[in-house]
């Protein structure tokens, strides 16, 4: 039976990349969808089996439309997680190769990826506006649509070689460990056969109680003295009103441990909300074996 595993797209973004190195049986149809929201909504609506998305950078932090969707649009699990290096590159129509920085007049990407060659573009680029497409490879396409215009794409060497860009500079970002947290979601957990992965985490939506001093504090107690390890902490706007935040909490253990399930009692009784995103493996792209 064929899989599908839809992806914010087109081909050629590091989400097609993250999937295909999560995905690379012959039964799944990798399906792609022009932004996050549509990936989400086509897994929820049961339009296909799984989606990937990208869930956090490591120098621009959290992709805050993939939060903000998984906690307000839609009610699907996280069933998988890939850590994945990210090579950001300046893409150019051939035509342009040779032309001076100064004459590009325009730089098209996604918004993560202009934040983490910010400093990069503002000072080789400083007359050039910015422009933001729902993914890299979108202005790959733009970029390589648009020949006569002096513009530049932000993304993955792969955007650039479906689109017949030339690279004008490779590995632009700011900093040094370019990593982006790809999530898997869908209502059925996969057998990860052909991956290994070394850690097991869980996601929890904690919504304090409200009107008690300290709550937070106590929260993160019942973790503390079960030596529960959290990997990753955030707040969120619940979007009632100005101040009003849940917290998103990771932990290094899976959801059906004794101690995970005795701590989030603990925070349940102390007039709490826990709400369970998802308990799943984590992998490394070093340890995924390549699509065939
Ligand atoms: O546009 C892409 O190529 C994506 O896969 C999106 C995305 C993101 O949203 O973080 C993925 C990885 C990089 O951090 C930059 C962009």
């Amino acid at each position: 039976m064929v899989e599908t595993v839809a992806y914010l797209g087109p081909q050629g973004t590091f989400t097609h990349e993250a999937a295909q190195r999560l995905f690379p049986e012959k039964n799944v149809e990798l399906v792609s969808y022009p932004s996050i929201p549509d990936v989400l909504v086509a897994v929820d609506q049961g339009v296909c089996d799984r989606g990937v998305v990208p869930v956090e950078n490591a120098i621009e932090g959290t992709v805050n439309s993939t939060l903000d969707w998984l906690i307000h649009q839609v009610d699907i699990p996280i069933i998988g997680e890939l850590v994945y290096p990210i090579s950001q590159c300046l893409l150019v129509h051939p035509s342009h190769a040779g032309r001076p920085k100064k004459e590009f007049t325009r730089i098209l990407s996604h918004p993560q990826a202009i934040a983490q060659c910010q400093l990069k573009l503002r000072q080789d680029f400083p007359q050039a506006e910015w422009v933001y497409t729902e993914s890299t490879a979108q202005a790959a396409r733009i970029v390589s649509e648009n020949s006569d215009e002096s513009w530049i794409a932000v993304g993955p060497r792969k955007s650039g070689e479906i689109s017949k860009l030339y690279v004008l500079e490779t590995n632009v970002q700011d900093h040094a460990n370019n990593m982006t947290r790809f999530i898997v979601l869908g209502r059925q957990k996969k057998q990860w056969e052909h991956l290994t992965s070394e850690r097991y985490k869980t996601s929890m939506q904690v919504t304090l109680a409200s009107d008690f001093p300290g709550a937070l504090y106590q929260v993160l107690a019942a973790f503390s003295w079960r030596k529960i390890n959290l990997c990753h902490i955030e707040s969120r706007p619940t979007k009632t009103g100005l101040g009003n935040y849940y917290f998103l909490v990771d932990a290094e253990m899976k959801a059906e441990h004794v101690l995970l399930q005795g701590a989030i009692a603990e925070i349940e009784a102390l007039g709490c909300q826990v709400r369970l995103l998802g308990s799943y493996p984590c992998f490394r792209h070093e340890l995924v074996q390549k699509r065939t």
